[in-house]
């Protein structure tokens, strides 16, 4: 017992000193975290008085805090952010009392959610990140994907890494290799317009209201799986299987930036485990096709997949000795490994996206039926008055998809008012944006040091000195002449980014949207239904939200999905 007491007696000076210590060392980092909040303040105070407009008010307790939050008061609780980009840039006057001109460059002060970001809202001005002194990404974008695919992906990559496995990748993409896969785009679509047309009653009366996007995205799955690894999960008859349900819920829930709002998600057992079980699903489902793709690489004769090029790319450049191509030296276990992040960002970045862009570009039309006439009429001078002769047309001739201008402008159009994505690229001491100012003649220096650089891609698409009439949906901006009101400014649209880091599946993308409304808008009416729709939802006093008297909104949900996933009712045209 004396003994005891005389050991507890010895062990309590080191007791206490470890106590101490570890709140000295809480109170060095507590320190340490206020002090580079100081920083921070203070330098957007010095760079405001150096004449680089900052948005006001900026306060040295809240830094732009308190003023994002009263912006993002304007729009309901789940919109997406990007109406408080568009909200900035069309009331920018309010935030930047005195300038001459709208900034080109809008610096944010969020500490400590977020460190400081920079959005480019100048087209030129974005290019020259992204293109002509390229800078890489910032690691919070890398971070969005790195519960789905990791770090070793197109995202994760850096140069010459990301040069490297771009020229391996392209050719799955090329415009030569989807036009192969047309049949395969047409099976999958013709599935789509057979499931839209079942909830169509035979008489030509409207059906009952479904949310569309479940639709899309099962079409837009089953696509990319088989363009990629000729994976056919059939979503669309019998899913949806585990591989989507594991591919959405780490979409719905695991693509974060990395903050202090998402550190009790990350901290947490439960969603870890979460994102773990989902990652052991992808991989028992698509390891065992990849590591046959791998094998078959030189076997297919037509219809190539993604993974097929790409190894036959590789087998070129061992052939070669890697000649120019800073080639690595091929470990085949990580390659498998590379192939298979590659092929889970393929299937997030490949189906999430365009199904979203498709559930908006049937918003769009139902809002605009001068617009879906003019749709309609395209389709009939091409294909002919019997809208189930475009299939058979189109698999003997690929090439009258790209017969169809209006249709571009339509989906050009639905992409500038919904854009997805933007880019986020790390600023650095040595890289200064130039800007001259035709307003006051003067020529400015932006930097960039300690900032996340994002293109403002949702805000200048909405910017009234760059699109006339911005808030208005006019396909014809894409068919006028350079010197028309209309005629677009260069690179003022830009929903998939330029640059030699920007989006591989454009091609693929805007193929499906052609061949979606191509194979629809003749055969069906597709129109939101929101009033039978908010009926069947449980009833109360509050009104649904709105944004521009609008129910259908962007909303924090996925990418960007459209309210309740738009609901819409359709009916036969030709019953
Ligand atoms: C409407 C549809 C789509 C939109 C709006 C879109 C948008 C974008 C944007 C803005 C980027 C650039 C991000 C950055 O620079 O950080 C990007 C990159 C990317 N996208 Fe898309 N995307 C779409 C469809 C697709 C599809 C169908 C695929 C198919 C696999 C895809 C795969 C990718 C990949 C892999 C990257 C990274 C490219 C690289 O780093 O080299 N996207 N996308």
């Amino acid at each position: 017992m004396e003994l005891l007491t005389s050991g507890q007696w010895q062990a309590w000076p080191l007791v206490q000193a470890c106590i101490k210590a570890a709140f000295l060392l809480l109170g060095f980092k507590m320190g340490l975290f206020f002090f580079e909040g100081y920083q921070i303040r203070m330098k957007f105070r010095k760079m405001k008085e150096q004449g680089i407009p900052i948005a006001e008010p900026h306060s040295l307790v809240w830094g732009h805090l308190k003023m994002m939050v009263a912006i993002r008061a304007h729009f309901p609780k789940d919109a997406h952010n990007h109406y408080a980009q568009i909200y900035l840039v069309q009331n920018w006057q309010k935030f930047f009392p005195g300038a001459e001109e709208r900034p080109p460059i809008m610096y944010f002060d969020l500490w400590p959610v977020l460190e400081p970001f920079a959005f480019v809202v100048d087209p030129a001005m974005c290019q020259d990140i992204v293109q002509d002194r390229l800078q890489p990404r910032h690691p919070q974008i890398k971070h969005l994907i790195k519960y789905i695919s990791g770090a070793r992906n197109l995202t994760g990559w850096d140069q010459p890494v990301h040069t490297l496995w771009r020229s391996r990748l392209n050719p799955g993409f090329s415009a030569r290799n989807l036009q192969s896969h047309i049949p395969t785009f047409i099976e999958e679509v013709e599935t789509f317009v057979g499931l839209l047309k079942a909830n169509a009653p035979k008489d030509g009366a409207w059906g009952e209201v479904f949310q569309l996007l479940n639709l899309t995205t099962n079409m837009t799955f089953d696509i990319i799986c088989r363009v990629a690894m000729n994976l056919d999960t059939n979503e669309q008859r019998v899913g949806p299987t585990e591989l989507q349900n594991s591919m959405r819920t780490l979409v719905r829930n695991h693509v974060i930036f990395k903050n202090l709002g998402t550190l009790p998600l990350r901290l947490s057992p439960s969603w870890n485990l979460e994102a773990w079980r989902c990652s052991r699903t992808l991989r028992r489902a698509l390891m065992p096709r990849i590591q046959e793709q791998i094998g078959s690489g030189e076997q297919a004769k037509t219809q190539k997949t993604v993974i097929q090029l790409a190894t036959k790319e590789i087998s070129n450049e061992s052939s070669t000795g890697g000649n120019n191509k800073q080639s690595l030296p091929l470990d085949k276990k990580q390659y498998s490994e590379d192939v298979l992040n590659l092929m889970k960002q393929f299937l997030f970045a490949g189906h999430d996206t365009t199904s979203t862009t498709i559930t908006w570009a049937f918003h769009f039309l139902a809002k605009h039926p001068a617009a879906l006439e003019q749709l309609r009429t395209e389709h009939t001078t091409v294909f002919g008055p019997d809208p189930s002769t475009a299939s058979a047309m189109l698999t003997a001739n690929p090439a009258l998809l790209n017969a169809l201008p209006y249709t571009n402008a339509v989906i050009k159009e639905v992409l500038r008012l919904s854009p997805l994505a933007a880019t986020i690229r790390r600023g650095s001491p040595s890289f200064f944006f130039t800007h001259h100012s035709a307003a006051s003649g003067t020529t400015r220096h932006y930097p960039t040091d300690g900032f996340a650089v994002a293109t403002g891609t949702a805000a200048m698409h909405h910017d009234p000195a760059l699109w006339p009439r911005a808030n208005e949906f006019i396909p014809e901006r894409y068919l006028v002449s350079e010197g028309h009101e209309l005629y677009p400014v260069k690179y003022a649209w830009r929903p998939f980014e330029y640059g030699p880091m920007n989006c591989i599946g454009q091609d693929l993308a805007l193929m499906e949207l052609r061949l979606v409304l191509l194979l629809t808008v003749r055969e069906l009416d597709v129109e939101t239904a929101w009033e039978e729709w908010d009926a069947l939802q449980v009833a109360g006093d509050e009104k649904p939200p709105t944004i521009n008297g609008d129910r259908a909104y962007r909303t924090t949900n996925g990418l960007s999905y459209p309210t309740d996933e738009l609901p819409v009712h359709v009916r036969l045209r030709n019953p």
